[in-house]
């Protein structure tokens, strides 16, 4: 059965958003990559669009949206977020921050491991697609899949998108990590621990726990704290190397979403008084207050406890 084609406008010209406009194009679909800078208005570019994907970095997501709520948006079109990031002044996610603006129309997560180098080179990659309208879901499911890309369809939106916002944050601790040569031992206790530490949050933020064993969350923490490819994990291996953050920050290609989640992520922990060790010590890192052999200290030096005393599943 041949699959229908449509329309598919991308906001955001970063790195995310061209990958994601090569798949689309891959499958025939007419596609239309709109930036900040595009000469083209906003309104032409969403114009007849059946799928309007988000690919902004965090900062981003706002001021787009309120530029969107200006313009028609096609009455039945699709809003995909692929966004990993958390909003510093509401901790609201972007797929929140879209459902709440546009209550009519369906709003798609798209997350998973899915380095864009590897993705514009064309290997073999699988990712989610999720949403509360699982028509929706399946929709962008068809739009994406290849023989390259295999697409997962979801029913947890919050949770897929919690899963590829949260290990930003245990990568740049996997960068340290890697940057110190601590060893395969440790590098295997650090995203053990991570995973438990991320569920922990997303099941306090609303996500299904389930889903953190999935593609959107082991999955993307393994991958994205396993690859140089990956903008957190070079911040945090660049500490180790004794760069200041200003300086990697300059030099880095595109956004580590990272550093600003590990402050809200931080201030929400220590408010609601969930236990964040590993997001603790990268946010002291981070900030200045320690050096990447304290952080590493201070995790061993925890007090000791149950393997599973304190994972609320
Ligand atoms: N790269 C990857 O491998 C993956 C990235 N992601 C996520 O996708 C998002 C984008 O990442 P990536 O493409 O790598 O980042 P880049 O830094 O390459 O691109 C960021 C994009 O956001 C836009 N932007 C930033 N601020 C604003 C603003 N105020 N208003 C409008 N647009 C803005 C930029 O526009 P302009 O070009 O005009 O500056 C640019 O298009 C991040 O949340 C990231 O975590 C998810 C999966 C994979
Ligand atoms: O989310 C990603 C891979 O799934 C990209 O990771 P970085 O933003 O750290 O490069």
């Amino acid at each position: 059965m041949t699959k229908q084609k449509y329309i598919v406008t991308v906001l955001g010209a970063g790195v995310w958003g061209n990958a994601l406009a090569v798949l689309a194009r891959r499958n025939q679909h007419q596609v239309r990559l709109w930036s900040r800078r595009s000469f083209e208005p906003l309104a032409s570019a969403i114009s007849e669009a059946k799928i309007i994907i988000s690919a902004v970095s965090m900062k981003g997501v706002r001021p787009l949206v309120e530029q969107l709520q200006t313009v028609h948006l096609p009455k039945h079109s699709i809003l995909v977020t692929a966004t990993k990031g958390l909003d510093p002044l509401t901790t609201l996610t972007p797929s929140q921050i879209w459902q709440t603006a546009f209550l009519n129309h369906s709003v798609v997560v798209l997350s998973g491991p899915n380095l864009s180098k590897e993705i514009e080179r064309g290997l073999p990659a699988a990712t989610v697609v999720a949403s509360n309208e699982l028509k929706s879901a399946e929709t962008v499911q068809q739009v994406f899949a290849s023989d390259t890309f295999r697409v997962y369809a979801s029913s947890d939106p919050l949770g897929a998108e919690l899963g590829g916002t949260l290990k930003n944050v245990m990568a740049i601790a996997a960068g340290v990590c890697d940057g110190l040569q601590l060893g395969t031992n440790a590098k295997a206790a650090l995203l053990t621990r991570a995973l438990p530490e991320m569920i922990r949050v997303g099941t306090y933020l609303g996500a299904n726990p389930e889903t953190f064993f999935g593609l959107s969350g082991l999955g993307d923490l393994i991958a994205t704290c396993d690859s140089p490819l990956s903008r957190n994990y070079q911040v945090g291996y660049q500490l180790a190397q004794g760069l200041s953050l200003e300086e990697i920050l300059s030099k880095l290609e595109g956004t580590a979403e990272g550093v600003n989640t590990t402050d809200v992520l931080v201030k929400t922990a220590v408010r609601q008084q969930l236990a964040v060790p590993i997001a603790y010590q990268v946010y002291r890192l981070l900030h200045g207050k320690i050096t990447p052999q304290q952080a590493v200290q201070a995790l061993m030096a925890r007090e000791l406890k149950e393997e599973f005393s304190d994972l609320d599943l």
